[in-house]
């Protein structure tokens, strides 16, 4: 049987978790994980299923897979405690880390360590989600096969190079953070002109689904997308028009530019 740790029991590694349970994936594992507050962890890990233990140290010497999500500036901290007393080659290590890439795991652990970077996204708890992977790791095929194992019914896994990793990562991690600005803003719209909230929500949130299902459906460049929607002289290009006047590309490029640059 597997054990699975997590490092860090937050927003990522929950919804990691709660896509495992909704697709039936990784049932015959043994999942624990350790968090900064323990008894704020046992209420989390007792509804998934998972064990809750004290230490860092307790879930890296029980794991055979460990899966590192805590925040990328206490990672360093974390392992300096007893990284010099692990046998990291025993352990397949999936950080969820933005921005630690295959250079930096392989300056902080020992040669022989197996370890790959990843990004996922927070609809992996639905089983929606995406994972971008750093194609540069140390892995085994038969490690890439759990990670598939692990990722594949949860999320789309895409390998990406090192150089392009990071906006890759920013693009599919940050964007569900975007794209539900722009479901809010939508039902704001609504809600301004009398619509309930909740039909709103479900409006906005059905359309998002539906455009992106039917982009990854079709292969349709979003542009042919829009200029379907678009008739001549009709309601949906005069607000492109309006969009375009308040730089609404220009917006959403300079989000990615002010993560990209924050790193
Ligand atoms: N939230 C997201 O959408 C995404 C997050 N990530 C990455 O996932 C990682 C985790 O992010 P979140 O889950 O959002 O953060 P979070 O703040 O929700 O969770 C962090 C977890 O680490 C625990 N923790 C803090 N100090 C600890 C310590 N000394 N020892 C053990 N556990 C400790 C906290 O108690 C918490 O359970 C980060 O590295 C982030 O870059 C990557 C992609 C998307
Ligand atoms: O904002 C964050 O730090 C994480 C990284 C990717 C998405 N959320």
């Amino acid at each position: 049987m597997t054990t699975v740790g997590f490092l860090g029991f937050g927003n990522m590694a929950t919804a990691i978790v709660d896509g495992w349970r909704s697709t039936h994936t990784a049932e015959d594992a043994r999942i624990l994980a350790c968090a900064a507050h323990f008894d704020a962890l046992q209420d989390k890990a007792q509804q998934r299923g998972v064990e809750a233990v004290r230490t860092a140290r307790d879930v890296v010497d029980a794991a055979d897979v460990l899966i590192v999500a805590v925040k990328p500036y206490q990672i360093e901290g974390i392992f300096s405690e007893f990284l010099a007393d692990v046998d990291w080659s025993t352990k397949l290590i999936i950080s969820l880390a933005a921005g630690k890439l295959n250079s930096f795991w392989n300056e902080l652990l020992p040669d022989g360590a197996r370890h790959i970077s990843t990004i996922p996204n927070t609809p992996i708890a639905i089983g929606q989600g995406v994972v971008v992977a750093e194609d540069a790791h140390t892995l085994t095929d038969a490690d890439l096969e759990t990670v598939r194992a692990l990722f594949e019914p949860i999320s789309t896994l895409e390998f990406v190079d090192s150089a392009h990793v990071s906006v890759a990562g920013t693009l599919a991690g940050c964007g569900p953070a975007y794209a539900a600005m722009f479901m809010e803003a939508l039902a704001d719209a609504g809600v301004k002109y009398g619509l309930q909230r909740a039909t709103a929500y479900r409006l906005a949130a059905g359309m998002i689904a539906g455009t992106g299902a039917l982009q990854l459906s079709t292969g349709l460049a979003p542009a042919v997308m829009k200029d379907a929607v678009c008739s001549p002289g009709g309601t949906t290009i005069q607000g492109v028009a309006a969009l375009e006047q308040t730089g609404f590309r220009g917006s959403v490029i300079s989000a990615i530019d002010a993560v990209e640059s924050s790193r």
